[in-house]
């Protein structure tokens, strides 16, 4: 006899509250599958989302969402509550173009109260909504579930839940909101998601002491866990509290006198895959109004996929996957990727220089410092999601005649940005910035996309900033960074592979003029000037372009900040049309072109077109890399196309276009 799956009786919570609580345990087990066959799909976060899937089912049976806000930190481990939230046919489009977001998104669902993919902003995001709460005390006309009712529910005593992990406690917004949180009192309930695991295995000192609280009560009596919750509980919830008492099931509360000096009530630490225990927690918890909770949840990050359990990052994130054996679906290119070629280069540069020391906040393996550190671990520093402190930190080695390299994913830098400016470049701190993922990333999306960094730093006084258009130039980018020691000085390069060009022997690697780019293919007519990782796109742009009759120089600019002028002088001189091409925002690279080409006169001057290619002024949402940069019209026949219409040929161009 077959058995309709629960799963199946279950398209919004209102379902689920429906279940009796003994069927939560399959239905989660039939979550867990879905969510390991959406993601063998489509790849993504895994690991994480495994993890929660008992605290999703539970929190989403307790509380009343979405009318309750629960708000999950980064949100890569939202795919379950994707599944039980009215998604789950398309859950396999999981970060797929036109598909769901691999994050929560608001636009996406009511059930996404607050977007996220960066760490550490829910908690700061759910004390805004639940002060906002108790300022309104009033009617909410815009609550979703009042939709058909046309609003006017009574909102003032919804409840609002911050999952945050482990890892993400390390960040220092996380502390700056409890902080204020528990001054602030009312009800807020923030589930620290204890999983051991940061992407890497977490570290540092808070670490260590979740670790210490985790252990210090090992799930022992539940009846003091009761007996604690039962004296926080206003008295017409105290008898209902008692009963909790009655389920007798193993429970306890340990270390967390963190916690409580900040003002919170801490209750745990639980198992956070044992429904029997977070279902009477949450429920007595969430009778708590007076002052915020943490409630300290123990999970195991990939549970119930022993092939992700067995994995050091356990899965966190995986390319498509064959779910019997596990295989991931490899790579097609044989081209190094980029953040290989930096960390090699790193480690040759740190092999002259000892006073090299490599920085990484909680990315070792994105950012190739794995590697610097298996070779220099003495002078590598896992900081922790913490990028703000990484450029201060560094600001400070530097200071002091070290020789710092901060590798960052652009996007993260930009939680760093005044540590930059005031730390680094206001005091002309010799910083050496090294961007990955710079351009845009594909499946994460528009949280992720590096596209604003050579706006926001070449807008610096005394900043370097160079962009790197292929994995020699990279190579050649990381020495020059290691000998410059005037400025502070950044270097872009894209997620990825390489193009596939032949790199330096360590020994040949060339030192960079600063402030110099090159001519890779000349030309008379059109001038594509590249700056970073467009440069194979300009150069099948200017093959398209020369069949066409129009010959084209490629300039590739290496440099935003100094712009090499008296290349760009010339190049305006010698040309008829000028292009810049970037995979950044506006305000970048081509802003820079123009500002100096004004100043020059060479605006005025002549029969000069330019013109500028840079990322559009959206938000692009998740593809992949390819129709993001399709949709970005900054693909080889956009370039052509930019060209033609420049001289007219506004026929051809759309021509090609068909
Ligand atoms: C500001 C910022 N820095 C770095 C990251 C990259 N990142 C995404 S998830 C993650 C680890 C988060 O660990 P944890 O919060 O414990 O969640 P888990 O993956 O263990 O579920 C990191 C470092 C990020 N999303 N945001
Ligand atoms: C959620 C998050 O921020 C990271 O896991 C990120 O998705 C990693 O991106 P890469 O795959 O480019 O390293
Ligand atoms: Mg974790």
């Amino acid at each position: 006899m077959t058995t309709t799956p629960l799963l199946d009786r279950v398209v919004y919570p209102s379902d689920l509250r429906t279940l009796a609580k003994s069927d939560l345990r399959q239905l989660c087990d039939e979550l867990r599958s879905e969510v390991i066959d959406a993601v063998s799909c489509t790849g993504g976060h895994l690991g994480s989302g495994l993890g929660v899937v008992e605290l999703t089912a539970a929190i989403h049976y307790v509380y009343d969402t979405p009318r309750d806000r629960l708000i999950f930190d980064v949100g890569h481990q939202c795919y379950p509550h994707k599944v039980l939230t009215g998604r789950r046919e398309r859950i396999r489009t999981l970060r797929q173009k036109d598909g769901l977001s691999g994050f929560t998104k608001r636009s996406e669902s009511p059930y996404d109260p607050f977007g996220a993919a960066h760490a550490a902003t829910s908690i700061s995001a759910a004390l805004g909504m639940a002060v906002a709460r108790d300022l309104k005390g009033e009617q909410d006309r815009n609550s979703p579930d009042d939709a058909a009712t046309g609003g006017g529910a009574k909102n003032d005593d919804r409840r609002v839940i911050a999952v945050i992990g482990d890892g993400s406690m390390s960040a220092g917004m996380a502390y700056e909101a409890m902080n204020n949180a528990g001054d602030t009192g009312g009800q807020l309930t923030v589930i620290l998601n204890d999983n051991e695991m940061s992407i890497a295995p977490p570290v540092g000192a808070m670490s260590a002491y979740l670790a210490r609280a985790a252990s210090s009560g090992s799930y022992q009596g539940f009846r003091n866990l009761a007996k604690q919750l039962t004296k926080r509980l206003p008295p017409r919830l105290r008898d209902m509290a008692g009963k909790a008492e009655e389920y007798g099931r193993a429970m306890v509360t340990g270390g967390g006198t963190l916690f409580e000096e900040l003002g919170f009530y801490y209750v745990g630490p639980i198992d956070g895959h044992n429904l029997d225990h977070l279902l009477p927690v949450l429920e007595n918890v969430k009778n708590i109004t007076d002052r915020p909770v943490l409630v300290h949840v123990v999970t195991q990050k990939g549970k119930g996929y022993q092939l992700t359990v067995d994995k050091g990052d356990k899965l966190h994130a995986v390319s498509k996957f064959d779910v019997i054996s596990g295989e991931e679906v490899k790579k097609t290119s044989n081209a190094p990727s980029y953040t290989g070629v930096f960390a090699g280069q790193l480690i040759e540069e740190a092999k002259k220089n000892e006073r090299i020391v490599g920085i990484t906040a909680a990315m070792p393996s994105g950012t190739g410092i794995d590697k610097f550190m298996k070779e220099f671990p003495d002078r590598t520093f896992d900081v922790g999601i913490a990028e703000q402190h990484a450029v201060t930190f560094a600001a400070g080695l530097a200071a002091e005649g070290m020789v710092p390299f901060c590798a960052l994913y652009s996007t993260f830098l930009q939680r760093a940005y005044d540590s930059v400016v005031h730390d680094v470049a206001l005091q002309n701190l010799p910083v050496r910035f090294a961007m990955d993922r710079a351009g845009l990333v594909g499946n994460d999306g528009a949280t992720h996309a590096g596209a604003y960094d050579t706006a926001y730093l070449g807008c610096l006084p005394n900043m370097v900033l160079m962009a790197c258009g292929d994995e020699a130039e990279l190579q050649a980018m990381t020495r020059t960074a290691a000998e410059f020691d005037e400025h502070p000085i950044g270097f872009r390069f894209p997620r990825g592979e390489g193009m596939g060009v032949d790199m330096y022997a360590p020994e040949d690697v060339p030192l960079l003029e600063i402030g110099k780019g090159r001519i890779v293919a000349e030309g008379t007519k059109v001038c594509l000037l590249n700056f970073g990782g467009r440069l194979g796109e300009c150069m099948k742009a200017a093959d398209l372009l020369e069949a066409r009759g129009l010959s084209t120089t490629v300039a590739d600019a290496r440099f935003a900040k100094p712009l090499d002028e008296d290349l760009i002088r010339r190049l305006a001189k010698e040309h008829e049309v000028l292009i810049s091409v970037e995979e950044g925002s506006i305000g970048g690279f081509g802003s820079f072109v123009l500002e100096f080409l004004n100043r020059d006169g060479l605006l005025d001057a002549g029969a000069l077109k330019v013109r500028t290619m840079h990322l559009p002024d959206i938000y692009q949402d998740q593809a992949s890399p390819k129709e993001m940069y399709e949709e970005a019209r900054l693909q080889a026949e956009h370039i052509t196309e930019q060209a033609l219409m420049a001289f007219g040929q506004a026929a051809a161009a759309a021509g090609d276009r068909a």
